[in-house]
């Protein structure tokens, strides 16, 4: 199928040479006619993209006046789920005899989102900010992206890191020996070769969309289309429908601008979160308070198994009112940096406190 002709309907999976070495032809050759029921998927998920992107902020209406409605929504959604900097003193209050868990995503969270993937790099001042806070608190990033990839943004052996949305944690322990040793876990581990197949295949397929990109982050393949033209968002779904429906152990997850395939096993950010605060022992709610930062729909994984938990507290990062099982929010990266220097000052505080009593 040749995309820059502008064919508007992908119906089959193109099936390479390359490809025929890695996935059996029977597996990929579609029916040249999308059913009804693709239909609907393809219509569902373009619908829900396009409810993800909303327009911009714009800073005045259309006479110049400034967008009161915006700020008004924003206002009274901050009502329901306040600022986590104003609340502070509050969520302090909630900490007095606990000891703090931090758990952080990275993109939207301690970077900016731009449109490269590969350039959504930690400014020095943010990785200041978690090197600090990691110096009082043990502190976990839960990221989707692949776990090594993660950690070369971040760049700081002190922390946990999950990658591939949790499917992937590696957690320092201390071995008989005394000396530390990686404990790795990976519940996805045997997925490993079809994630392999399934990337190489949409890379292939892909590739003539202009401004698709398609990213390997281990045991989950993540295509984007935030620099796709919005009338090719149909292409970009139909090819990961067609991957969703030869491979059905696999499922696919909607983020910012970009549709997620992963393994269809139940271990998502908030499994991860339970998982670390098991391995850390720190599960006891009486003696730790865990605060997860995060942007995205992955994150409210994470956020509900808190609220189920009522052992503490998800902020969502989101600069627009949005649905969420956060309790509070943070605007954006350096509304991040904010709360994670209050939470510096305030340990230094206590500590202080303590010697001089
Ligand atoms: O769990 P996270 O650490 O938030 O990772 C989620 C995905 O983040 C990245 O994509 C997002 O950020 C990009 C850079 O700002 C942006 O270009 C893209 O549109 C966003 O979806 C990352 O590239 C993905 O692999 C992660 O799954």
């Amino acid at each position: 199928m040749d995309v820059k002709k502008g064919c508007p309907v992908v119906t089959e999976i193109p099936y390479t040479a390359e490809l025929s070495a890695i996935v059996p032809r029977r597996k990929m050759v579609k029916s040249p006619v999308p059913s009804k029921v693709d239909d609907a998927i393809v219509n569902g998920w373009i619908e829900a993209m396009r409810c993800s992107s909303p327009p911009r902020k714009k800073k005045n209406g259309p006479d110049h006046s400034p967008s009161i409605d915006v700020d008004c929504e924003f206002r009274s959604w901050q009502a329901k789920c306040p600022s986590a900097l104003t609340s502070f003193d509050k969520i302090m209050m909630h900490a007095e005899g606990r000891k703090i868990a931090l758990f952080l995503d990275y993109d939207g969270t301690l970077s900016h989102i731009v449109d490269d993937p590969d350039k959504a790099v930690m400014t020095k001042k943010m990785r200041a900010a978690v090197k600090d806070v990691a110096k009082f608190f043990p502190t976990a990033i839960v990221s989707g992206r692949s776990r090594d990839k993660v950690f070369e943004f971040v760049k700081l052996t002190e922390l946990y890191y999950a990658g591939s949305h949790g499917m992937d944690i590696m957690v320092p322990e201390i071995g008989s020996t005394n000396k530390k040793v990686d404990n790795l876990f990976q519940p996805a581990s045997e997925f490993l070769p079809m994630m392999d197949e399934v990337f190489r295949f949409l890379i292939e397929s892909t590739k003539g969309i202009e401004g698709c990109k398609v990213e390997n982050n281990k045991f989950c393949v993540s295509v984007h289309y935030r620099n796709v033209d919005e009338k090719d968002w149909n292409l970009v779904v139909q090819y990961v429908n067609n991957v969703a429906k030869v491979y059905p152990k696999l499922r696919v997850t909607h983020g910012r601008k970009v549709l997620e395939i992963r393994p269809l096993i139940d271990w998502d950010k908030g499994k991860a979160v339970e998982f670390l605060l098991e391995s850390l022992g720190l599960t006891n709610s009486e003696t730790v308070l865990p605060i997860y930062i995060g942007d995205d729909r992955t994150d409210e994984d994470a956020f509900k198994v808190l609220k189920k938990r009522n052992c503490g507290y998800g902020i969502l990062v989101s600069s627009v009112p949005k649905e969420t099982d956060a309790v509070f929010s943070l605007k954006d990266p350096s509304e991040v940096m904010a709360f994670l220097r209050l939470l510096v000052r305030y340990k230094k505080r206590q500590s202080l406190n303590n010697e001089e009593n």
